[in-house]
This record gives structure tokens, C-alpha cells and sequence, in this order.
């Protein structure tokens, strides 16, 4: 800070001052939200994601053609923008009701302010992370709800729809109608191309009913399939969150039912929760070695999944022989495992830190809890529920198995 500054100079800059006492209001309403253990790597990472979200704004204040492509989170796997075609262009006028780019007209309001730039190194050397792409969300006072009328009984299918996606998670009463109103069925038969690699995002989807697979080319080479999706499951957010051109190929495989909703109703009301979560446990998933051999993409979606939840010291977190629903990841402090013999003669069998998980056997197995699980000191885990346990964990479920059976014998061999 320069020497010469003071506190009462503030005064002159009221403008900024305001900024001052909000983002500080901010840092504190989520500190008590928290109440992160490390408290001023929480704060660095508060002012950090500000910063980056506030850059990452700018850039896409630019006018068309300086847009900045590395800010996708998986960009080093499509670097073009090829013809810019639009998902499913030949059937788009007749699916959908006509919608305002307000988008466009959010680009085309660029008045050749002066817009502070970063310096050309900025992003260089570096690399991308969730953190750095998200995108500011439109601004809530900009927003022109879109409303298409809709039957109780499509409102009913809506809900079902996305009563088990996390997107939806957090939505209230206002944000939640907001996003039914806006959604327009859209039915297509197998084989259909919903989104097209490379093209512009225009809707995210949510699936009602059918399948579909996603594909994604590299290079010459043949597409490969990397999932697929089923009732419930949704796509499409990663160009509406990035400005990017879309990472896969979706393909419906029956005749499917979509509720699309569109990018300005994805990003004022659904984006920001889905990015921050994405953010906050970015660099926590990609620390834990079972994890280690996802795609990043595959990490954010548990990223979607993942609840925060706190323990105080001494508190039981699983009690041996309960039945089990919950994964637990340790974010901060540790935990330790007790197990009770036949002759009701209780041991300690092992203490676990950050980035360790327990819980998998019950969900595993489908069997009773194996031990009971103490907080040691005031204990942080990410948990997951049991069937986004064994969707988002496939990939890594035969990790899961054989690690089990080697502490089943450790186990075992303490209890001897
Ligand atoms: N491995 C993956 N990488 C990128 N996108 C994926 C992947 N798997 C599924 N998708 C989805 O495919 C969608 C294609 O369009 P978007 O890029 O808008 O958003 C993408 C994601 O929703």
C-alpha cells in the first residue's frame, strides 16, 4: 500500500468505497457460512475468485472475435470454434418459440468504454482451472424472464424431471418457476444430433424421457463415446457457462422428450450455484488420489453432487451396524474408526486426514456400517448420496473394491 495513504482518504472515493464495504460484507456473510478452519487461505481464495470472476467478465465484455477460448475449463480438448453452426440447426425454428438473444444484445451494448485489459500474459503458463473460466452471470436487473405457457400436467413433468438433478438443487420458489416458465419441450426422434461439437450454445437440456450418448472427437480421430444419458440427467451447460463452442456431440438413441432452457435463464438463475460449486471443490477433487484417474469433466459432476457437511469434535459420524446412504470425502480434519468385536470389545482401527473417504463398503455391499466413525477435531466432509455414489464413481468403482478388501483384511488382522 502506498506509504502516504490513509483511511480518511476513502472518503473521496465513495464509489469505491461502497464496492470496498460490499465485497468485504460478502467475504464475511460466506466466512460465517463456512467457518473455514484456515482462515486466510479462505480469504485469499474469496478476494482470488472475485478477482478472476471480475477478469473473466471483462474479457467477455470484448467485442466478437476477441473472445478468450482458453477460459473453458476443458479447453485444452477443442481449441477451434469450426463454422460456428448452431445446435441443430435445421429444426431449431420450428422446436422452439423465438427467443431474444439478449446475449447478443448484452455484446452489442460494448460502447467502446475503455475496458481495463490483462496484461497479454495473463492465463499464459497457467493452468486452467474452473476458477479462472467461470463467467460472470447475467446480471439479475438485466434479466427479461422468458414465459411460455405451459399445462399443469407439462409443469408436472418438469418437476419430475429435475426433482433428482443437483443443478436444481438450490433453487427457491421464484428462481424455480422462473426456470419452468422458461423451458420448451422439445421432442426429437433417435438418432437425432442435439448438440453438435463446435457449435454455439444456444439451450442446456434437461432429459425427460429416452437416451441419448455424448461423443467427443479429438483431432482426426474417430469420436469417442464418454456417456450417456438417461430420465433426469441434463447437458449442454459448459458453452452456456463459457461462451464456448460445445465440447460433445449428443445423439439421441430412442425417441427422447428435452426441456431446453435457454442461455439467459441458464445463466442468471442456474449458473452461478453450478459454477461456485464447481470452483469450490475443484482443487480438492483433483487432490484425492482415487480420483486422480477422472476426466476433469467427470470430477466436476461430482463437484454437482458434493454437499458440505460439518461434525464437532466427538461427534459419531457413522455408527457401526446402521444402515449406510452416505460417501463421505474428508475436506478439513480428521476422523477415527472404531470397530466393535463380537465380545462388544471396542478398538481403535484407523484415523484418517484430508482427501481420504470412508463409507463406500455399506454403499458397496449393501450391508450394515463396518465401524463406527468418530470427528477427532471439528471434521469437514463432502458427502454423496448412494446412487450419485454409484453413477458418478463407476469409473472408479473396481478402486473402491479392491481397496475394501484390503482393509477388510487389515481390519481383520488387528481384530485377531
Ligand atoms: N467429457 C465431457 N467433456 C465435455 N462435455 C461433456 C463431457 N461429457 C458430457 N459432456 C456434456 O456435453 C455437452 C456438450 O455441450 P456443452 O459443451 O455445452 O456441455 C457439454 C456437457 O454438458
Amino acid at each position: 500500500m502506498d506509504p502516504a495513504f490513509s483511511f480518511s482518504q476513502v472518503d473521496e472515493f465513495p464509489s469505491q468505497t461502497d464496492e470496498y464495504t460490499q465485497i468485504l460484507t460478502e467475504l464475511h456473510t460466506e466466512y460465517c457460512r463456512d467457518q473455514p478452519l484456515d482462515v486466510l487461505q479462505y480469504c485469499a481464495n474469496f478476494f482470488n475468485q472475485r478477482l478472476q470472476e471480475q477478469r473473466a467478465s471483462l474479457r467477455q465484455r470484448l467485442p466478437r472475435g476477441f473472445e478468450a477460448n482458453e477460459l473453458h475449463p476443458l479447453s485444452g480438448q477443442h481449441q477451434e470454434f469450426p463454422g460456428q453452426i448452431s445446435d441443430n440447426d435445421d429444426d431449431k425454428d420450428n422446436d422452439f418459440e423465438t427467443l431474444d438473444d439478449s446475449d447478443d444484445e448484452e455484446r452489442d451494448e460494448f460502447s467502446g468504454e475503455l475496458i481495463p485489459m490483462m496484461p497479454p500474459s495473463y492465463g499464459r503458463d497457467r493452468r486452467t482451472s474452473v476458477s479462472a473460466e467461470s463467467m460472470a452471470p447475467t446480471q439479475g436487473r438485466d434479466f427479461v424472464k422468458t414465459v411460455i405457457p405451459k399445462s399443469p400436467e407439462q409443469c408436472a413433468r418438469i418437476r419430475e424431471s429435475v426433482e433428482n438433478n443437483f443443478l436444481f438443487r438450490n433453487l427457491d420458489e421464484e428462481q424455480y418457476q422462473d426456470v419452468v416458465d422458461a423451458m420448451a419441450e422439445k421432442r426429437l426422434p433417435s438418432k437425432e444430433h442435439v448438440i453438435e461439437q463446435g457449435a454455439v450454445g444456444d439451450y442446456f437440456y434437461v432429459v425427460e424421457q429416452g437416451t441419448l450418448d455424448c461423443y467427443i472427437a479429438k483431432g482426426d480421430a474417430e469420436p469417442v463415446k464418454v456417456t450417456n444419458y438417461e430420465a433426469g440427467g441434463s447437458f449442454g451447460e459448459l458453452a452456456l457457462m463459457y461462451n464456448a463452442p460445445r465440447a460433445a456431440t449428443i445423439i439421441a438413441t430412442s425417441d427422447v422428450v428435452l426441456w431446453a432452457l435457454d442461455r439467459v435463464t441458464f445463466r442468471t438463475i442456474l449458473m452461478e450455484n453450478t459454477s461456485r460449486k464447481r470452483r469450490m471443490y475443484e482443487t480438492f477433487l483433483e487432490e484425492i488420489d482415487l480420483l486422480k484417474s477422472l476426466e476433469s469433466y467427470e470430477r466436476y459432476k461430482i463437484a454437482d453432487a458434493l454437499e458440505s457437511v460439518y461434525f464437532e469434535e466427538g461427534q459419531q459420524v457413522v455408527v457401526q451396524g446402521d444402515v449406510g446412504d452416505q460417501f463421505y470425502l474428508i475436506e478439513t480434519g480428521e476422523a477415527v474408526f472404531y470397530k466393535t468385536d463380537s465380545q462388544g470389545n471396542t478398538r481403535e482401527v484407523n484415523r484418517y486426514g484430508r482427501g481420504c473417504f470412508f463409507g463406500e463398503l455399506a454403499l458397496l455391499n449393501d450391508s450394515p456400517r463396518a465401524v463406527t466413525v468418530v470427528a477427532n477435531s471439528r471434521l469437514k466432509c463432502a458427502t454423496l448420496g448412494k446412487k450419485a455414489f454409484t453413477r458418478l464413481l463407476g469409473p472408479v468403482l473396481d478402486i473402491l473394491k479392491r481397496n475394501s478388501e484390503n482393509y477388510h483384511t487389515i481390519i481383520n488382522k488387528q481384530s485377531q
